[in-house]
């Protein structure tokens, strides 16, 4: 009884501090003797229509270079900021999306640095009282849960792009004031691949709430990386941070690289001294950017233009009442409906946006389309439909889900008709191609018998004809399959089966093969 309860608390225990502060040291081979720490602080960008001060849009990639500035994303004399509150709203999806609390009273900070694209001289930033706190976020491929320490609104700067061969700088405001989300992650991470893990896991948690598009290549969710080693059972060592990764995979190779960087000077009697890094890709090498007696000293002072933002609990309750289903909601519940891990993975990776040119939000694309086919029908059969046919014949024609005109009624009723036996599986893909083919909203049942492809009964005759067919047709493979010899039976059905254009029933061809095969010939 007394073991049971220890290990109640102790469960509990390492559930409420994550599961890393009291989780033993597993070795890792590429780096014997030695345990990695990695904290993650990620800047997402809000997806918002306009910046978060100013009534100006949200630039996209593709706008022109200062289009999209207006007099106060470019500081001038007398402009002031007013709070956009759909970037508050999405600040709190997220930290209800990442278990946070939510804090009643949070205020704005400036943050003071002199750069040539933040016009203003200093960022907004929630340095002293940020909106959420104390979130955790259970990653997608281990029983690891990553504490949140804290998410804040900021503005993000403009961008400049240093030309050294002309020696020019070249400036576009177009980014200044947009808002970003900082989410600092606890140092609960242990490996390159766990932390892939927590910012894939974060990706698709802030997709799904529609707060960020997370695209890492794009800019709109940038990483910076803490990074540190020590012996197992010694406190933790000095953090290095890698700045501007702009993909996962760079990430872990950039932390794989720096661990062993690391390793290397403490091996050799050094130390590590606490340094803001950048990453070069070609080389894989970390380097300094710059060491932490040169940081610079930011001169935090409350924002006197922006009042304390106060959320009151009716405001947060009326959020997380519109909160879409979760990603570990929508995988656990698709599991539970009997597809397997990857089934469930496939379909939601198209609707998080892992799918090329598409911008889908979780619940309104594959998930919900294999929702409503599935709804009176075997989830297993609807989602090899769906995840072989449907999607691989997309995949040929090189088109994403979104431009799928096949619509679920028109799928229900082909699943329906091979399932019953009405047309062959074989002629089920070829309606599903005409279907694509044409873009035509006509329905299966009509296709089949346009086409003439429903089965037996009606083609009872034809099978003996086809058969007949086949055997004459390869007379040699007749006389081997009649000995016995499967495999060349496996041909005479082919015949069958290409003569047929598919409309025959490969497994009643079969046997009607035998049955003629084992009669006395004529
Ligand atoms: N020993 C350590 N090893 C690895 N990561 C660490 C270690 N100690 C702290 N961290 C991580 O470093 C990050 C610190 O981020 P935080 O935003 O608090 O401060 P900062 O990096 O000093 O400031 P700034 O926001 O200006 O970059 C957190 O993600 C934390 O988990
Ligand atoms: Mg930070
Ligand atoms: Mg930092």
């Amino acid at each position: 009884m007394q073991v049971r309860t220890t290990a109640c608390l102790f469960s509990r225990f390492t559930r409420y501090r994550g599961a890393h502060t009291l989780r033993g040291h597993r070795e890792d081979p590429r780096w014997p003797g030695w345990a990695v720490v990695v904290g993650i602080e990620v800047h997402a960008q809000i997806k918002s229509r306009q910046k978060l001060f100013s009534n100006m849009l949200t630039p996209e990639p593709s706008d022109s270079p200062n289009s999209l500035v207006s007099p106060y994303d470019a500081a001038f004399p007398g402009t002031l900021p007013r709070l956009n509150p759909k970037c508050v709203e999405l600040g709190v999806r997220t930290a209800i999306a990442l278990n946070a609390e939510v804090q009643p009273r949070s205020a704005f900070d400036r943050k003071h640095y002199f750069y040539s694209d933040l016009p203003s001289g200093y960022q907004i930033t929630q340095h002293y009282a940020p909106i959420a706190t104390g979130g955790r976020l259970p990653l997608s491929n281990s029983d690891t849960v990553v504490r949140i320490t804290q998410i804040q609104l900021e503005q993000d700067t403009g961008k400049s792009t240093t030309d050294a061969r002309r020696r020019t700088t070249t400036i576009d405001l177009n980014r200044a004031g947009t808002g970003l989300m900082e989410i600092v992650s606890e140092p609960d991470l242990r490996s390159p691949e766990e932390a892939g893990d927590y910012v894939r896991t974060l990706q698709a948690l802030l997709r799904s709430v529609g707060s960020s598009d997370g695209n890492m290549e794009q800019g709109s969710f940038r990483c910076d990386v803490n990074v540190s080693v020590h012996r197992p059972g010694s406190p933790h060592g000095t953090r290095c941070e890698i700045k501007n990764l702009n993909s996962v995979k760079f990430m872990m190779v950039a932390i794989t690289c720096e661990v062993l960087r690391q390793i290397k000077l403490l091996e050799g009697g050094l130390s590590v001294p606490q340094e803001t890094r950048g990453f070069n890709e070609d080389s894989a090498e970390t380097y300094a950017l710059r060491s932490k007696e040169d940081a610079p000293d930011y001169r935090y002072m409350p924002d006197p233009n922006l009042p304390p933002l106060l959320l009151d609990k009716a405001f947060v309750s009326s959020i997380s009442s519109r909160m879409p289903e979760l990603p570990h909601v929508t995988r656990a519940r698709l599991m539970s409906r009997g597809l397997s891990e990857r089934d469930a993975d496939v379909l939601m990776a198209i609707d998080m946006g892992r799918e090329v040119g598409y911008d889908g939000v979780l619940g309104q694309g594959a998930v919900s389309y294999f929702d409503v086919v599935s709804e009176r029908r075997d989830p297993k059969v609807v989602v090899n439909w769906i995840t072989h046919e449907l999607l691989g014949q997309l995949a040929v024609r090189h088109e994403t889900f979104k431009e799928n005109t096949m619509t679920t009624e028109q799928l229900g009723e082909l699943i329906d008709l091979v399932q019953s036996g009405k047309i062959t599986g074989t002629s089920g893909k070829t309606i599903l191609r005409n279907i694509l083919t044409s873009r035509s909203h006509v329905m299966p049942s009509e296709l089949a018998s346009e086409l003439s492809l429903f089965t037996l009964p009606e083609n009872g005759d034809e099978l003996e004809k086809w058969c007949l067919n086949a055997i004459e047709a390869l007379p040699e493979q007749a006389i081997a399959a009649r000995k016995g010899n499967t495999n060349v039976l496996n041909r005479l059905v082919g015949h069958v089966m290409k003569t047929s254009r598919g409309r025959a029933d490969a497994k009643a061809a079969r046997s009607l093969l035998q049955k003629l095969l084992n009669q006395p010939e004529p």
